[in-house]
């Protein structure tokens, strides 16, 4: 097999592994190979999609039409960040994306962002933990929010026009339990990745960069099982023991994610265009108080099995809920107040769901553990998905008897970005 751009193209259009890459060209030396075949610019010309790594080490490409990390199959960990923008000048915002967009593409293909030992009178450029560790299918994926544009009545960066009417603070739910500290942000940096220490490595690099203009607001780590340690890759289950992420649009499909998840021409400000809205909710769950709750009620919370993942009456994870079925006392079979039943709604509002859970150490005031799901999903059009379904769920969710809303963010994560250009190049220029 040559390098001829039909099979660089259907490289591109796969998940490439440096395993791959290796045996296509037949060479060795990842650098020399992308930089000799062109792959690398193939790779940038589209985003990756789902369908899934084959193993932990492959490169997720950077560039594209959209970000990374956001229709990409769910990597092992995530950590997560919001931060305060400090600068007051534009051009400082815009040096600080263009520098960003550098250090992250070489990070994600497992490099370092500077020389890892050049001068022994100066900081080294890299922090260097991540040194020798493969790319492990790091995404970095940026976002705005809504503080960005406008502040204390303050348009902070000329930007008040290019506001979308979408990127507004949530508005206060029922039971909502917020706390300073885990709540809002200028921008958003979300690092997914298979390796804790490769995900923290690439967000304190960019921390750092940021220096002097942007700061840490909050963070939070977060983890699904391992895809090492389920050889059946089958759905994660949450700290609930439920299976977590069964109906999702198919990031598969054209017309799914541009129906549901990718900004449109006509939405709103044309720079946001292939841009995705993220929601994040920090949810600390009871799981003392769940582990004290019978089979049975925990399955009807959710409206599922626990063991199979089937909604309840059916048989199979995938099978259809039939939300009219009744048992012979008249009651549904599906609970009203169950957590499926509350979120399906009619079936047209659908997000996507890309949740970790966290565990935190203890919660001081309670001595009970900080545990839950740090809740992120993607979306075109907020007040047409998340804000209706969580209206519905904060009302009357049986969930809300286990489960306390502790933090939340709403960001527009921002288009891709040729080789060559920059995240956040529409909104800056
Ligand atoms: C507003 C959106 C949602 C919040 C907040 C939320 C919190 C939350 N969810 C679980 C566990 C499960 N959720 C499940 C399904 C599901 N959840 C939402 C939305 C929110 N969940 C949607 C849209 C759906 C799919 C509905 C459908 O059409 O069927 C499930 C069932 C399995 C699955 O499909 O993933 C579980 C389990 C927890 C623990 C939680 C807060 C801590
Ligand atoms: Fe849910």
């Amino acid at each position: 097999m040559t390098n001829n751009p039909t099979n660089l193209e259907a490289l591109a259009e796969k998940k490439v592994s440096r395993r791959d890459i290796l045996k296509t060209a037949g060479i060795g030396g990842v650098g020399v190979i992308l930089g000799a075949s062109g792959l690398g610019s193939v790779l940038s010309l589209k985003e990756s999609k789902a369908s899934g790594p084959e193993s932990n080490h492959e490169i997720v490409p950077f560039y594209g039409e959209y970000q990374s990390g956001i229709t990409t199959k769910p990597q092992n960990h995530v950590y997560f960040v919001s931060l305060d923008v400090t600068t007051s000048k534009r051009e400082d915002l815009s040096k600080l994306f263009k520098d960003w967009t550098k250090a992250s593409a070489l990070m994600t293909e497992g490099k370092a962002v500077g020389k890892l030992s050049s001068n022994e009178f100066l900081p080294p450029d890299d922090t260097g933990e991540a040194a020798g560790l493969s790319p492990s299918n790091l995404t970095i994926t940026f976002g705005v929010g809504p503080s960005l544009f406008v502040k204390d009545n303050q348009d902070r960066f000329g930007l008040k026009h290019k506001q979308p009417k979408e990127l507004v603070d949530l508005p206060a739910f029922p039971l909502d339990a917020l706390e300073e500290e885990w709540t809002g942000g200028d921008l958003c940096i979300q690092a997914c990745a298979d390796d804790l220490q490769v995900a923290f490595h690439a967000v304190r690099n960019l921390i750092r960069i940021a220096r002097g203009k942007a700061t840490l607001r909050w963070a939070q780590t977060g983890f699904q099982r391992s895809k090492e340690a389920d050889p059946k890759k089958e759905t994660p289950r949450n700290l609930f023991g439920f299976k977590d992420g069964t109906v999702n649009p198919d990031v598969d499909s054209e017309k799914q994610v541009n129906e549901h998840i990718w900004v449109q021409p006509g939405d709103g400000p044309d720079w946001l265009v292939n841009g995705s809205y993220l929601v994040v909710r920090r949810i600390q769950m009871f799981i003392e108080v769940w582990d004290r709750t019978n089979l049975r009620e925990q399955e009807n919370t959710f409206g599922r099995y626990r063991d199979s993942g089937a909604p309840l009456g059916q048989k199979n994870e995938f099978d259809k809920p039939d939300f009219n079925q009744k048992k012979e006392t008249g009651e549904e079979v599906i609970p009203v107040d169950s957590h499926v039943r509350l979120s399906h709604g009619d079936g047209t509002q659908q997000i996507l769901r890309r949740a970790y859970s966290y565990a935190d150490g203890m919660d001081l005031k309670t001595g009970s553990f900080d545990a839950g799901l740090l809740f992120l999903c993607f979306q075109r059009t907020p007040s047409k998905q998340f804000i209706p379904i969580q209206n519905r769920l904060a009302k009357m969710d049986k969930l809300n008897e286990y489960t306390s809303h502790r933090g939340s963010a709403i960001f527009a994560c921002l288009p891709g970005a040729k080789q060559g250009g920059f995240i956040g190049e529409t909104l800056f220029n």
